[in-house]
């Protein structure tokens, strides 16, 4: 990166459950490098500044060991640049952080203890705090949530019916995919004809989930107190009778640790297919697993909509975002065939193209693809923090 000259810059780590998407940023807030490194567990492939290449590490390596190499190449990668601050994609912020926050070992002790809510990322975005405080030891980190953005739901969105003491002591319905749905909320003004109106936002990507907003705030999600609940996901298995546990405790003997991994690293989309958790693998299949899996997938995601039409009272237009809504034109277009009775029309060129608004113009529900950019609200949040 000979182009880059001198200046001081921030650096974005957003750690999913496959992949680590990564950016640096000047103070001006514009983005000087930024890439990712996805397929992580199943031989991790990096892209960015114009190349693609295998992360030279074990195919089935873990994303503490990504990191490092990662760090390292951004290192390379940012030549002159001057790293005065960090800021991470932090998945649970539990009731206490519902808003961005600077990184102290305090804020860290507290995160450590969410862990067990967050199996698959939580460990991941505290390891990026550390690898970054070990490499850059004086710059100041801040953590930005992906709880935080649901928090102005109702109290009654929030709530599982179980005992009041439990609820009260903290296990509620949290939500995911906050910085992704923060940052859609603020792109709706520029797409859609009713930015305010009644819009369902679906985060399709490993992890998949929905946000029900109306006047671009969350009012209703699919994910709950943990990142397990809701769609269908890569390896997640979503909605589940909580009886299908008892019976694998009782009857099956699994423990609880196996149970957590089953539920959590074994399920969803590989599951069902017994092939793959990347949807790219599955549509390219002719193995009818495979296509079982896309079909439930595809009928998780209409029920859920369904659902939130319910709690939003009518809806207005669905966006679609993340790995597979953004690059998946067949996914979207099954999805759109099934909410039909809510008035969806299809413009199978758009959709192809993933132009902004892929339903026809005579469309009662509008449908469009939106990009997210959870690294940029990270870096605005960052900068905001550390300037103060
Ligand atoms: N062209 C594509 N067609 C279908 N699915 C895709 C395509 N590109 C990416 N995906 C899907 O997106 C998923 C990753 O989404 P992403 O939102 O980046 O994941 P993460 O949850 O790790 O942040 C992959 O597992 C893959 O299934
Ligand atoms: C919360 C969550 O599922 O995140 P990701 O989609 O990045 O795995
Ligand atoms: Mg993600």
């Amino acid at each position: 990166m000979s182009s880059l000259a001198t200046e001081d810059a921030f650096l974005v780590l957003n750690a999913g459950s496959s992949s680590i998407k990564y950016a640096v940023y000047n103070t001006d807030l514009k983005i000087l490098l930024n890439g990712q490194v996805d397929r992580i567990g199943m031989g991790p492939q990096f892209h960015g500044s114009g190349t693609d290449l295998p992360v030279p590490v074990a195919p089935e390596a873990s994303h503490a060991e990504v990191l490092d190499w990662l760090l390292t190449h951004i290192e390379e990668l940012s030549g002159p640049l001057r790293i005065v601050g960090a800021g991470h994609r932090v998945v649970h912020g539990g009731q206490e952080f519902a808003a961005p926050t600077r990184i102290t070992d305090e804020v860290i002790a507290k995160l450590q203890a969410l862990a067990p809510l967050a199996p698959g990322h939580q460990p991941h975005n505290l390891a990026g705090i550390a690898a970054v405080a070990r490499r850059w030891p004086a710059i100041a980190q801040v953590a930005c949530f992906d709880t935080a953005f649901h928090r102005t739901q109702p109290r009654v969105s929030q709530l599982f019916a179980i005992p009041r003491a439990l609820s009260e002591d903290g296990v509620l319905r949290y939500g995911f995919h906050g910085l992704s749905y923060h940052y859609i909320s603020t792109q709706l003004p520029h797409h859609l004809d009713t930015p305010n109106g009644k819009v369902i936002v679906a985060h399709l990507g490993n992890g998949a989930s929905m946000c029900a907003m109306e006047n671009r705030q969350s009012v209703a999600t699919t994910m709950g107190y943990t990142a397990l609940d809701g769609l269908v996901m890569g390896r997640r298995c979503g909605e589940l009778d909580p009886g299908v546990i008892f019976h694998l405790l009782r009857d099956r003997g699994m423990s609880v640790a196996e149970i957590e991994t089953m539920l959590g690293t074994k399920s969803g989309l590989l599951g069902v297919s017994d092939l793959s958790s990347d949807m790219r693998d599955l549509l390219a299949s002719d193995s009818p697993a495979a296509a079982e899996a896309v079909e439930l997938f595809v009928y998780q995601a209409c029920k859920k909509i369904g659902a939130l039409a319910a709690t939003l009272g009518g809806l207005d237009a669905i966006v679609f975002t993340g790995g597979i809504g953004e690059n998946a034109a067949p996914i979207r277009a099954r999805i759109l065939e099934g909410c039909a009775w809510l008035g969806a029309d299809l413009d199978p060129v758009a959709n192809a193209a993933a132009v902004s608004r892929i339903t026809t113009k005579e469309s009662r529900l509008a449908a469009h693809v939106i990009p997210t950019d959870e690294e940029g609200i990270i870096a605005g949040e960052t900068q905001r923090l550390i300037a103060r």
